[in-house]
């Protein structure tokens, strides 16, 4: 049996006031870093019309272990969209249906992390999900509807605290317009920061690093305005060009280069 617990409607925003660009999807960004054995994350969510699904099999792409990935687009920080030029990226939206829906990971508290999340990251609580047959919880937060917006799927294992993070996670990416004063926010409420705001090393974009309660990391990018905040999930790869034609061929990033 599956509760669902409905939350308020009053945050679905008019279609004519978001603006889709490039920049208004989720980019996977990986740093090439000793591969670990530990991959950290439940899953992502994708959305991939039947007639776009490709041939490939994804196993023949990834290493036969599992071991987990991080390649760095670090390059020029500043730019936020795609190295391809504006107009293209507006093409692409316009034509290709595919984007990222969710990531899911575990938490050892969910009113903690959704407390967090919201208070100090400014999502908002989209729905929850109780299962007790399986004896868990799920609920999603984000920046906007789950039919245009890629959101977070909070998982809480019914008596399990806590959680291994793991080396190949590195950090979830959220563009804000001032991110001192939102670093200020967070330590006000208690949150921890473990890198301070400053440009980033090699680049110029204002950067700030923080934990939530349960220790994953969101790294904060000094953007402007932006229909989706949630802009970047960095992974630890041990081999950059065997992900990079995964996630061209296989996964649903195939213009992000
Ligand atoms: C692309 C932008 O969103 C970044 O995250 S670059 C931030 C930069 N990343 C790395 O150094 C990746 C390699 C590192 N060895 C790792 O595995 O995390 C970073 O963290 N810079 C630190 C800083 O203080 O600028
Ligand atoms: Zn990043």
């Amino acid at each position: 049996m599956v509760r669902i617990i409905p939350m308020a409607s009053s945050i679905r925003p008019s279609l004519s006031s978001l603006r889709f660009t490039a920049t208004s999807r989720i980019g996977v960004s990986l740093a090439s870093q000793n591969p670990s054995r530990k991959l950290s994350l439940y899953h992502f969510g994708s959305a991939i019309p039947q007639s776009q699904c490709f041939g490939l099999k994804a196993s023949k792409l990834l290493r036969g272990d599992g071991s987990s990935m991080a390649i760095s687009a670090a390059g020029n920080m500043a730019q936020a969209s795609t190295n391809t030029s504006q107009e293209n990226a507006l093409d692409w939206v316009k034509k290709d249906k595919r984007r990222m829906l969710h990531v899911v990971y575990r938490v050892g508290d969910l009113d903690r992390t959704i407390k967090f999340y919201t208070e100090c990251l400014g999502m908002k609580l989209l729905r929850k999900r109780d299962i007790p047959e399986e004896r868990y919880t799920n609920a999603f937060l984000g920046y906007g509807p789950e039919d245009s917006h890629f959101v977070i799927e909070l998982t809480y294992n019914y008596g399990v605290d806590a959680y291994d993070i793991g080396s190949g996670f590195g950090h979830f990416g959220i563009a804000v317009d001032d991110v001192a004063k939102t670093v200020e926010l967070i330590k006000a409420k208690g949150g921890k920061v473990t890198r301070e705001p400053g440009p980033v090393k090699g680049g110029s974009t204002v950067i700030a690093f923080i934990e939530d309660p349960d220790g994953y990391k969101f790294e904060l990018l000094e953007r402007g305005p932006t229909p989706e905040p949630l802009c970047q999930v960095m992974l630890r790869v041990g081999d950059l060009e065997r992900s990079i034609n995964f996630h061209e061929e296989v996964s649903v990033a195939p213009y992000f280069s």
